[in-house]
Parts: C-alpha cells; sequence; structure tokens
C-alpha cells in the first residue's frame, strides 16, 4: 500500500507543488489549510474519487487541529508517514515597527505550526516505527533575511533549531526530521509582496542569477521522504543559488 503524506499550507505556491509531486510519485495525499475550498479544488484535481488525496481545514498553531488531522487519517488510510511542514507566512516589515502582535503572529505560524506537528505527528511516526518530517524552513532563517522582516527570519531560525531536537528525540524510533532552506523562490508570494524593481536587484544579488525553483524543492521533498533516506536526519538542506554558503 503506498505511503501517506500530510502538506500543510498546500493550497498554493510551494505547498501546491510538494502536493503535486508525492501524489504523482504514488503517495496517499492530505492537503491541509486554512483555505479549504482551495485545498479541495487540488484534491479533486488529483483524484475526483477522493481515494488518493483528501482535503482538510487546518490552522497549523491549532495543536488540536493535527491531533484531529491524525486521527482522522488513521481511520481513513491506517494512519501517515510522511509530514511536510511547508505552510508559513511571510512578511516585509521595517524592523522597528514590527508590533509585538504581529511578531506574536508571524512566529505563531511559522514556528509554533511546527512544533506542535512536529509533537503530534512525531509521537505518532515513533509508535508506529516510521516517520519522516521535512521542514520548510528559509534561508531567512539563517542570514537574518533579504527583504522579510525580522520576526519572519527569527522564526525561521527557530524551525532549523527545532529540526534538529526533534531529530534528536526521534533518531531511534525510525523516523528521521530534516530542512530545506530555500533562498527566494520564483513563486506568486514573493511577486505579491515585493516590488519589481527590488525583485530585479535580488536576482541580480543571487550568484547563480535566478530566483529558485519550487519543483526542485518538491523533488528534494520526496528525496527526504523516501523509505531508504534513514540515514539523513537533523540535516538542512540549502537550496538558495549560492546566497548563502557554510
Ligand atoms: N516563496 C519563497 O520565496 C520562499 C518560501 N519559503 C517557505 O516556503 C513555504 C511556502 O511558501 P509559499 O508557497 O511561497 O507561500 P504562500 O504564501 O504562497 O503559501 C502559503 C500557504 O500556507 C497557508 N497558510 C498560511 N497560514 C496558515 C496557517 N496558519 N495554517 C495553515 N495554512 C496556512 C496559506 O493559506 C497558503 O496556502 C513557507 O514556509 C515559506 O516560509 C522559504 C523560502 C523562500
Ligand atoms: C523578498 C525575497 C524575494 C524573499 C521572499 C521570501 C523569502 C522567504 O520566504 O524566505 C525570502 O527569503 C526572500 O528573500
Amino acid at each position: 500500500m503506498s505511503r501517506v503524506a500530510l502538506i500543510t499550507g498546500a493550497a498554493r505556491g510551494l505547498g501546491e507543488c510538494i502536493a503535486r509531486a508525492l501524489h504523482g510519485a504514488g503517495y496517499r495525499v492530505a492537503l491541509a489549510d486554512v483555505q479549504l475550498d482551495a485545498v479541495q479544488q487540488l484534491a479533486d484535481q488529483l483524484d475526483p474519487s477522493g481515494q488518493s488525496a483528501v482535503a482538510l481545514q487546518l490552522d497549523v498553531r491549532d495543536k488540536a487541529a493535527f491531533e484531529a488531522a491524525r486521527d482522522l487519517l488513521v481511520a481513513r488510510w491506517g494512519g501517515t508517514d510522511v509530514l511536510v511542514n511547508n505552510a508559513g507566512k511571510s512578511k516585509v516589515a521595517a524592523l522597528m515597527e514590527i508590533s509585538p502582535e504581529e511578531f506574536d503572529e508571524i512566529v505563531a505560524i511559522n514556528l509554533r505550526g511546527t512544533f506542535v506537528a512536529c509533537q503530534v505527528f512525531g509521537a505518532h511516526f515513533a509508535e508506529r516505527g516510521f516517520g519522516r518530517i521535512i521542514n520548510i524552513g528559509s534561508l531567512a532563517g539563517q542570514n537574518g533575511g533579504t527583504a522579510t522582516g525580522a520576526h519572519y527570519a527569527a522564526a525561521k531560525g527557530g524551525v532549523a533549531t527545532l529540526t534538529k531536537v526533534f531529530a534528536r528525540e526521534l533518531a531511534s524510533r525510525g523516523v528521521t526530521v530534516n530542512s530545506i532552506s530555500p533562498g527566494p523562490l520564483d513563486l506568486p508570494v514573493v511577486y505579491e509582496t515585493v516590488a519589481p524593481e527590488r525583485i530585479a536587484q535580488i536576482k541580480q544579488m543571487v550568484p547563480v542569477g535566478t530566483l529558485g525553483s519550487a519543483d526542485y524543492i518538491a523533488d528534494s521533498v520526496l528525496l527526504l521522504a523516501a523509505d531508504h533516506a534513514a540515514s539523513v536526519t537533523g540535516a538542512c538542506w540549502d537550496i538558495n543559488g549560492g546566497l548563502f554558503m557554510r
């Protein structure tokens, strides 16, 4: 029977791309997002019968929502094997103008969301003796961000750290936990939130000269999700066009 993957933030952008890649590779996919209509539309497109794709309304800040998703997938498909913590919210914001409320919101979506998901599904995977968690971080979490806000960069730095902490905790239970750290990607959110002239400047700053490919990130998720990826854990795969080198 094919493996089951839950992807958060699957309604559009990178999450949609990852969901399509996993489904195309034979996974049964649960598409989770706050935007139910959009994930329902994608699930219907992937598999109108519903046998290999299901849409879930889920806010990543809500631990109980992950518990409900876990239970639903146990009932529907016998359990979950792969979790992709992709949902996130980036925000362009001037450092000194970020309000405490705005800080909390961005940290909750990007960091608390990953934390509670890793807790719920990390325990589920450990019980089953197999699991793959892939956290989508960001170059901003490594270099402080090029045009995104401090709250976003700090939260993504936290995602990198949580990846290692959960990887260590779960390593002996057949569960790997890794992150992918993309630089700016060729995706709608970038064009919606960054002025065209700034995008041109950013492209010039990238050593390889282009924005990153979401399809390539999705292929990397497939590699980390594979059964034979057992030896990769606590890793962070940098995919940033050479903007940041270790
Ligand atoms: N676009 C880029 O250049 C880069 C993106 N990333 C990361 O990749 C991931 C995906 O980014 P994009 O697809 O570009 O963003 P996007 O904004 O296009 O899509 C994000 C998705 O997450 C969903 N979402 C937002 N808040 C949520 C919540 N509380 N609960 C559940 N779902 C929620 C949205 O509804 C949306 O479908 C994010 O974690 C982002 O930080 C990292 C580096 C670069
Ligand atoms: C403003 C640039 C293009 C950008 C956009 C989004 C992210 C991210 O989500 O991490 C970046 O790191 C960026 O540099």
